[in-house]
């Protein structure tokens, strides 16, 4: 059904980046992805210390279009990519776009496959907005009939999206969404024509006339999607899902003039027909990051095959140079894998979309992804225009006709009756041969229908071959909980300490500042007393009343100076009693009265200041003990807050200790990692050497059959160390990206804490991780957050090497896979040697196994015992202790006693108390274990001495280790002697 030519073109990848989301902010990952401005160039980034960006070898990669990050906004790429290829299918080009990328890049997101209550977002809905617009302005010349499917291919089965009894029917096998078939209706699948054309058989085509509708479809088609996925208990798209829009077009052209003949109405229209596949891809992902769930594993499984095979037919496609060239490459022929060859390698315009999250912690997948996209560029595509045969060969009639019209018009516009006969007789000849070709293809159509129905009876009778050794490898090599464990244990135990000692020192910081206030207060109430009892100058005051009693004084003196006078007067005036003398008497004697008066009034306030003087005396003495007692205090307080800075001190002490031993722990494990990393990048490169070495082997250069056999061994051993280390490294990494997450959450506790404080507000209570962090002080969680965030920039610097190398080990493996592993081997001997090495490569290794494990049971039975004895002990130890305190107490009893006089009974007394066993133990002698390093299998015995030199244990040599050279001894506790114990 295709004609016309076309040229050769590129698939045209377009990279997606999109913003970092909230999970990764909240995980504290750092965008490691740049692209460079102004060009379609991505690149993948180290940090190197907090300022310099480095570029990391040699992941950098160019692309037809960049959008996100630094790139061109996402808003252009619909015009740029996928706007030319709405126009292409007007003239009748078919095309792709595939948007691929890890689990959560954002693909259904690009695409618009999550579209749901007509919210438009993505390439799709903008697909169909300017589709009909399209349509709108040349639906005059134009008929046009458009048609939807909508398809999820899941674990290779084929779900119909708008055709809802196929949905959500439960599958009885694995009770999850399964298909079941309408009677009358054939299920869909993907065929293969007999001429090699891929078609999905049997899918619902929704005819549409309206934007409405065609939204409808999607709005469908993605709700139903969804549905599926939730009842697989997973909020990722799980399948890949096609949405295909189909555009039939009769264009009316202009009308070719037949003479006086009537006019042939089909030679006047063209019928040309166009698909657009709009796929969203399922996410690729490592089964190990989701997680260990049966049913999600196998998804993944499925998945993962889904892309490996598109990722083979890339590479695949992109080899097809070789091909040519006549080297063997392998096309999986998955019908999946064809389905896709065929978008990607056939006829269409294809645009791929690889989407990619910036966070660090996915840039082993980025760079996966970029990859694969890389490659894809190198595919050709040959669009070709679409248009009905019969159509077709109307076009090359009327492109005849029109060209023996202007022949004829060439010749003077006239023409003899003859010509226009021979041009009438081969019209006619024409028109019979289209009849023949019709006949011809209707015919042909037929055969194919049979062909294709034999071909799916035939599928349908044969059962599928379970692949399941590979699945059931990896599914063994999950099984690794028992690895970590006592890891984890030690790790939790340190955790307990650690908080519980952090809970100390808040405590006592608590009850410290507490004690500090107090004192704070109970000083300002002295010295507010003292200000009232010693707030004036007692010198001045006592100056003062000193000067005010002598005052009195020299006034009572004169006072009494003149009452003397005065009565001398009187004396004399008393021996002359005439009138006048009587009258001077009376005077003088009030005179005298008044200075007596005086002189007493005089004497009262001598003594009342004299009583002042004395108050003043006794408030100075109560005002030195206020001294003395603030001065008390002012001590205290010095002391206590030497105590708080001191303990302060310590706890800085511990944790800037801790927070080294924490940064050396994560430098410890970085330069493993980085060891790791090293050690895959070094053997990544002599494969290189040594895939050289032995290229030149096969091919002869070597003739030496030994040496030829050595050189095939070192590969082989050279091949296990590279799966080993790739291995480790991605051990590491899980390792790494781990203690990531748990530096990322206590980042963003502390964070969401200091927002909490920094608004005033105090931190929800019983969140965790919450009461612990807000009982830190401002600054030490500032310090903490930088130190976390240090880490975390080690950490990311780490987990983005790692990612680095693991992707170069995975494209190298993958390159190598499909060249095959064993090609190199040439000659039937060649493999008998290498077959017999690996033979006893395993033994050895299986033996090997074999002693480890009786090991790991031997130490596993020990540590039981240990357990049990260590509980044992712990009881005895209980006991002990009572007994002692039972005794201490009996000894206190008879001390008072003798001290009271009754000396003698009371000794006879504790004569009798100990007259028992010597030991303060009465109950049978336990035993005890006790560990020593060394040769182990010797005949042993120790002695255990106390303080006076008395043997008190005989040890006897129980278990001892070969491997680790550990023995276990036992002691049995001979009576230590009682005046020890006392
Ligand atoms: N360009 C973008 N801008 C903002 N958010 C985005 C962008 N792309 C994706 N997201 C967000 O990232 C999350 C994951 O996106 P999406 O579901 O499209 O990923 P996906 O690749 O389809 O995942 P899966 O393969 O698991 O289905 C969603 O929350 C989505 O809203």
């Amino acid at each position: 059904m295709e004609t016309g030519g076309g040229e050769d073109c590129c698939v045209k990848v377009a990279v997606h980046v999109r913003p970092l989301i909230g999970d990764e902010r909240a995980q504290g990952c750092k965008d490691c992805v740049a692209v460079v401005p102004g060009k379609p160039q991505v690149w993948i980034l180290q940090e190197s210390g907090n300022t310099t960006v480095v570029q990391i070898g040699t992941h950098s990669f160019t692309f037809d279009h960049v959008y996100g990050s630094t790139g061109s906004p996402s808003s252009a790429m619909f015009d740029e990519c996928i706007a030319p290829l709405v126009d292409g299918l007007f003239q009748g080009y078919n095309a792709t776009v595939l948007a691929y990328g890890q689990t959560g890049s954002g693909k259904t997101y690009t695409m618009g496959t999550g579209f749901k209550d007509g919210y438009q977002t993505g390439i799709i809905p903008l697909v169909m907005n300017v589709l009909f617009s399209k349509i709108e302005t040349l639906k005059d010349q134009t008929e046009f009939q458009l048609h939807v499917s909508f398809i999820e291919i899941l674990k290779e089965e084929v779900r119909d999206l708008l055709d809802p009894p196929c949905l959500n029917k439960p599958d009885t096998a694995n009770g999850h969404t399964g298909k079941v078939t309408v009677p009358g209706k054939p299920p869909i699948q993907i065929r293969e024509t007999s001429n090699g054309v891929i078609t999905l058989a049997g899918s619902t085509e929704v005819s549409v006339s309206s934007l409405k509708e065609m939204a409808a479809c999607l709005e469908q088609g993605s709700l139903s999607r969804a549905t599926g996925s939730t009842n697989m208990n997973n909020q990722s798209s799980r399948s890949h899902a096609i949405f295909t829009i189909t555009l039939e077009q009769m264009r009316k052209l202009s009308p070719v003039s037949l003479g006086d003949s009537s006019p042939n109405e089909s030679m006047n229209e063209e019928y040309l027909c166009a698909k657009l596949h709009l796929v969203d891809l399922a996410g690729s992902e490592r089964a190990k990051r989701t997680g260990s769930d049966g049913l999600r594993f196998k998804e993944g499984v499925h998945i993962n095959r889904g892309l490996l095979a598109l990722g083979n037919v890339i590479s695949a496609l992109g080899d097809d140079k070789k091909r040519k060239e006549g080297v063997h490459v392998p096309y999986r022929d998955s019908k999946l894998t064809r389905l896709l060859q065929d978008s990607l390698g056939g006829n269409s315009r294809t645009v791929m979309i690889a989407c990619i999250s910036p966070a660090d912690i996915n840039a082993e997948e980025t760079l996966n992804t970029l990859k694969y996209a890389n490659r894809a560029r190198n595919i050709q595509n040959k669009p070709i225009v679409n248009r009905d045969p019969m159509s077709t060969e109307m076009l090359k009639m009327r492109q005849q006709l029109e060209f023996l019209q202007a022949e004829l018009c060439a010749r003077g516009g006239g023409s003899s009756s003859d010509e226009v006969q021979v041009l009438k007789e081969r019209i006619a000849w024409l028109e019979a041969a289209n009849e023949d070709l019709c006949r011809e293809l209707h015919e042909y159509r037929s055969r194919c229908t049979d062909v294709e129905q034999r071909e799916t009876d035939a599928q349908d009778g044969s059962p599928c071959p379970l692949k399941s050794d590979g699945l059931k490898r990896s599914l063994n090599s999950i099984e690794q909980t028992d690895y970590q464990m006592g890891e984890n244990i030690t790790g939790d135990s340190r955790e307990i300490d650690e908080v519980a000692k952090e809970w100390e020192h808040t405590l006592l910081q608590n009850s410290m500042d507490k004690e500090l206030n107090e004192l704070n207060r109970r000083l300002e109430e002295k010295e507010s007393e003292m200000k009232l009892v010693g707030g004036s100058d007692t010198a001045a005051l006592k100056q003062h009343f000193g000067k005010k009693i002598a005052e009195l004084e020299d006034e009572k003196r004169t006072v009494q100076k003149e009452r003397d006078h005065l009565l001398t007067e009187i004396e004399n005036l008393a021996s002359n009693s005439d009138g006048q003398t009587q009258k001077l008497q009376d005077v003088h004697a009030h005179k005298l009265k008044s200075l007596e008066a005086q002189i007493l009034d005089l004497k009262k306030k001598q003594e009342s200041q004299v009583q002042l003087l004395k108050q003043k005396q006794k408030s100075d003495e109560a005002a030195k003990r206020l001294q003395d007692e603030i001065q008390f205090i002012k001590a205290q307080k010095v002391q206590l807050q030497h105590r708080i800075k001191q303990e302060a001190e310590q706890f800085r002490q511990w944790k800037a200790s801790r927070e080294k031993e924490l940064l050396q722990v994560l430098q410890r494990k970085t330069e493993e990692a980085a060891m790791a990393t090293k050690r895959l990048k070094e053997l990544l490169e002599s494969r290189k050497s040594s895939a050289r070495e032995n290229s030149a082997v096969t091919n002869g250069n070597l003739t030496n059959g030994q040496s030829n056999e050595k050189s095939f061994q070192r590969w082989l051993d050279h091949e296990l160390e590279v799966m080993v280390n790739v291995h480790e490294v991605r051990f590491e990494y899980e390792k790494q990206s781990q203690v990531r997450a748990a530096l990322a959450e206590e980042l963003a506790v502390l964070k969401q804490v200091d927002e909490f404080a920094s608004k005033g507000l105090s931190p929800p209570r019983g969140k965790n991780g919450f009461a612990r962090v807000s009982s830190m002080s401002p600054n030490a969680r500032m310090a903490r957050i930088s130190s976390l965030e240090n880490m975390l920039s080690i950490s990311s610097n780490s987990l983005v090497a790692m990612a680095s190398q693991l992707s170069e080990a995975e494209e190298r493996d993958r390159l190598f896979t499909n060249r095959g592993r064993w090609n190199q081997l040439r000659s039937m001997a060649d493999a008998k040697n290498l077959l017999q090495y690996m033979f006893n490569s395993l033994a050895d290794a299986r033996c090997q196994l074999w002693e480890k494990d009786i090991e790991i049971k031997e130490m596993k039975e020990q540590l039981k015992e240990l357990v049990g004895l260590l509980r044992q002990s712990e009881v005895r130890r209980k006991e002990v202790e009572e007994e002692l305190k039972l005794r201490e107490q009996a000894v206190a009893i008879t001390l008072a006693r003798s001290a009271s006089g009754n000396l003698h009974n009371s000794l006879e007394h504790f004569a009798d108390d100990t007259s028992g066993p010597p030991s303060p133990m009465s109950v049978p002698a336990q035993k005890q274990l006790k560990y020593t390093p060394g040769i182990a299998n010797g005949s042993i015995r120790e002695f255990c001495v106390s303080s006076e030199g008395t043997p008190w244990a005989v040890v006897n040599e129980k278990i001892s280790s070969p491997r680790t050279g550990w023995k276990i001894m036992e002691m049995e506790e001979k009576s230590p002697p009682m005046a020890f114990a006392i």
